[in-house]
């Protein structure tokens, strides 16, 4: 056992699961060639525990156990978010309003820098040079129809700028392309790709690496999350913290990891050598079978790793997985921030489910609105120019716009509000000419430009609510009836045989 936090430790992060009751510790061998990734995407399907396999055919001198589904929901009432929050030292009842304001609670505090210890955990087994040899590792299939064994789906990537003053993590998916090389996914304007760029455009031939699995939960939270260029996640995540994170120099570059990561591959990104990438099953819940484009390819030189390491992976696709919990949730999050940072009257920002993290809903204070003098044209078309025009907005192609008495993190209320308050057309302004994202089937598949446009501000604010406020009953129990009838319709609704109510 570590002797951090959970939210510190990838393995005090999977014991304080197991105290939750979220862990389904598997002992019966599991073929990492589609059985373990299966397994997990019917968990996710099914709001059900993590699982943990112990016993992974094929693994050989600790390499590797494997844990699925880490950022996934849980069908337990009050606590279907308790595997994000223990990401974020949150108790297990914490809601997705509170996670995303942990995750941006370092936003204008000043870095705690990391602090660089002689060695660690991670450094107890290595594998290098010639006796690398990807092949010979119980590599999972995550999709029947991907293009190839995804090693890499929940590991943190960790680069540099040129001038070494900007660390930056995030998570990319990456296939085995060769026994040493692995190929990723990164399109502008993720982080990795403009990094890239900027070493290419000084001539350079590879860029220092390293990929991180099994990380402190906080640090995978902040590689998902698209936090302002320049802004390093090791002093980012040490100011959420309060406290430095515990990072080793890598044996064969000068990059820092996480001292107690589960597995780190270190070596070079490939400023020039490309090749075929995909297909993967996507977030949005598809795979095109046989549609590759084209990566970058990545080095090893050293693998280092941990005593009976365990391989974090996300099998992602059909809600609800790391792609809709994490990316986008916290996509949303940096949303409400740009937006607060703008003077806009923004209070909460969701990314339900059911939308594949392709939208993002808004909570807007609409007595600050009204203070505005504004109307619903142009403020939709106000947070448009703003959102679709910073990172945090690429992969969203749709904001609604709701006031105050709509629960944002509730399905039912978001449709309710959409379907009512928004005039199609009218009530909506169009984007035709901003970042798109091209992994939305209806862009990368569909009619029109696959990276330009395809973007709409929904407000389902109706005009009343920028001039006067809310002049309507909302018709349901809570609202269309007396407290004094409410009451009595609560006393005896067991007794006239109905069932218990949820809280
Ligand atoms: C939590 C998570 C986030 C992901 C991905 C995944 C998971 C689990 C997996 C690997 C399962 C699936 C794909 C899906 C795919 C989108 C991609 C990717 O392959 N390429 C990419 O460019 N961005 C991805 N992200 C989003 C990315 O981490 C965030 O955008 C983050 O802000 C990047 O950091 P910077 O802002 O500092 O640039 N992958
Ligand atoms: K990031």
């Amino acid at each position: 056992n570590d002797p951090e936090p959970a939210h510190l430790s990838f393995r005090s992060f999977i014991n304080a699961l197991r105290e939750d009751g979220d862990l389904a510790d598997i002992e019966a061998p599991i073929d990492p060639n589609l059985q373990a990734a299966a397994i997990t995407r019917l968990v996710y399907e099914t709001d059900d525990k993590a699982p943990f396999f112990h016993n992974i055919i094929g693994a050989k001198d600790g390499l590797w156990r494997i844990l699925g589904a880490p950022g996934g929901v849980r069908k337990t009432p009050g606590h279907q978010y308790s595997r994000l929050a223990r990401h974020v030292a949150l108790p297990p009842t914490a809601s997705l309003h509170e996670i995303q304001d942990k995750m941006l609670s370092a936003t204008h505090l000043p870095p705690i820098e990391p602090e660089i210890v002689a060695t660690g955990p991670c450094k107890e087994n290595s594998i290098e040079g010639d006796d690398i040899d990807l092949w010979s590792l119980p590599l999972p299939q995550i999709h029947q129809s991907d293009g190839g064994k995804y090693v890499q789906t929940f590991g943190v990537h960790i680069l540099q700028n040129l001038d070494g003053s900007w660390t930056n993590w995030s998570i990319s998916r990456a296939m085995v392309h060769d026994k040493n090389k692995l190929v990723s996914l990164a399109a502008n304007p993720q982080h990795i790709r403009l990094i890239h760029d900027q070493w290419a455009k000084e001539g350079k031939k590879e860029i220092p690496w390293a990929l991180a699995f099994g990380v402190p939960p906080t640090a995978a939270m902040a590689a998902s999350m698209p936090l302002p260029e320049g802004v390093s996640d090791p002093g980012y995540v040490g100011a959420m913290c309060g406290e430095a994170m515990k990072m080793v120099k890598c044996d064969t570059n000068d990059i820092l990891v996480p001292a107690n990561s589960e597995i780190v591959f270190e070596g070079t990104l490939s400023i020039e050598e490309t090749a075929k990438e995909g297909p993967f099953g996507e977030m949005h819940g598809y795979t095109f079978p046989g549609k590759s484009i084209i990566g970058n390819v990545h080095k090893i030189t050293k693998i280092t790793y941990r005593n009976n390491a365990i391989l974090p992976i996300s099998s992602c696709g059909r809600a609800t997985d790391e792609t809709h919990t994490m990316l986008g949730l916290l996509a949303a999050a940096r949303i409400r921030q740009v937006c607060q940072d703008a003077g806009l009257p923004i209070i909460q920002t969701s990314c339900p489910w059911f939308a594949h993290a392709t939208w993002t809903v808004l909570k807007v204070d609409t007595t600050k609105l009204r203070a505005l003098k504004t109307t619903g044209k142009e403020f939709a078309k106000k947070v448009g120019d703003l959102v679709f025009n910073v990172k945090a907005g690429f992969a969203m192609h749709r904001l609604i716009l709701v006031g105050e008495d709509i629960d944002i993190y509730n399905d039912k209320d978001v449709l309710w509000a959409f379907t009512t308050r928004c005039r199609p057309n009218l009530d909506e302004v169009f984007f035709e000419e901003v970042l798109g994202f091209r992994l939305i089937p209806f862009m990368g598949y569909g009619n029109g430009d696959p990276v330009k446009g395809g973007k709409v501000v929904s407000d389902a604010l109706l005009p009343v609510e920028f001039t006067t406020g809310q002049n309507w009953e909302t018709c349901n129990f809570k609202n269309a009836y007396p407290q004094s009838v409410q009451d009595q319709v609560l006393k005896d609704w067991e007794s006239f045989g109905f069932a218990k109510l949820q809280e």
